[in-house]
């Protein structure tokens, strides 16, 4: 049987991020995807113009019709916006006792729009995190959750174990923020792995953090390791930033189709 994924974020009308940059990964690394919308964000490269939240009860309709009848092998989620959806959401996934679940903790798109309300990050510590086998911030990300700053590779490493400490199974803490090259940090409970990356000089970076979420989902759904699952999402995303589609004025999104690893 193909291996389903189940992505819980925001829509992103331009296609890069959220529920859109997710179901194309899934596609293309041959998983069936379904998708909960927890909000419509109009945006495109250049910003997010505006924010629908969905009914809490719409949420967990969503979730519901699809967990009860399709089956999901993984689970994402993405845009929360608020601490209600989070509660909700990691409600559910209790309920239907969700094995594999890789939390992006979507905070701020690139252009600075708010994605997430400020006191819904306790909620993300408190509800989410816990029931996570990986979760997947960027810098600035993981700064808020842990309060603390992160400066260094070094700082990066005492996050990821920070993180595991609150009760995810693993955590990396990916470096797309630093100045210089990329570097991210994954720490599983056990031992240290770093995914050292070029840096590409591009403004075509809309939705790295979604695909590459979305890339481990898709390989977790399929039965792999979580090493091997961040491997093959580090070089579909390092794929996708470096063959860009030259689309919009502003932050282009990334290229799903060009990553041309093998099926796993
Ligand atoms: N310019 C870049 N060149 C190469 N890899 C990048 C670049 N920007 C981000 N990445 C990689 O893309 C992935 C997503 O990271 P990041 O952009 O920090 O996430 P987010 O979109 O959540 O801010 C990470 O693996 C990171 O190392
Ligand atoms: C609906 C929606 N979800 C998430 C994001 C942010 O995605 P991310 O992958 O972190 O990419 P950037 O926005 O940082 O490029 C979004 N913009 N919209």
């Amino acid at each position: 049987m193909i291996a389903r994924a189940l992505t819980i974020a925001g829509s992103d009308s331009g296609g890069g991020a959220g529920i859109q940059a997710d179901l194309k990964t899934f596609t293309v690394r041959n998983v069936f995807g379904m998708s909960a919308l927890t909000a419509i964000t109009a945006q495109n490269t250049l910003g997010v113009e505006d924010i629908h939240p969905i009914p809490l009860e719409m949420i967990e309709k969503q979730i519901e019709m699809v967990i009860t009848d399709l089956g999901v092998d993984a689970v994402k989620t993405g845009m929360m916006g608020t601490a209600p959806v989070i509660e909700l959401v990691a409600r559910k996934l209790k309920e239907h006792s969700v094995k594999q679940l890789v939390v992006d903790p979507v905070m701020i798109a690139k252009g600075g729009a708010k994605l997430l309300e400020n006191d819904a990050a306790h909620a993300l510590v408190t509800e989410l995190i816990p029931l996570a086998t990986i979760i997947t911030p960027n810098i600035p990300e993981a700064e808020v959750i842990l309060e603390r700053k992160i400066q260094t590779v070094a700082d990066m490493t005492e996050a990821a174990k920070a993180l595991v400490e609150l009760g995810a199974k693993a955590a990396i803490v990916k470096g797309g923020h630093f100045e210089g090259d990329p570097t991210d940090i994954l720490y599983d409970g056990t031992e240290i792995y770093t995914f050292p990356g070029k840096r590409i000089e591009t403004r075509h970076t809309h939705g790295t953090g979604c695909t590459f979420a979305a890339c481990i989902t898709a390989e977790l759904a399929k039965g792999n390791s979580l090493v091997e699952s961040v491997e093959t999402a580090k070089a579909y995303i390092t794929a996708a930033i470096k063959e860009e589609l030259g689309l919009g004025q502003g932050h282009g999104p990334t290229n799903h189709w060009a990553y041309q690893g093998e099926q796993s």
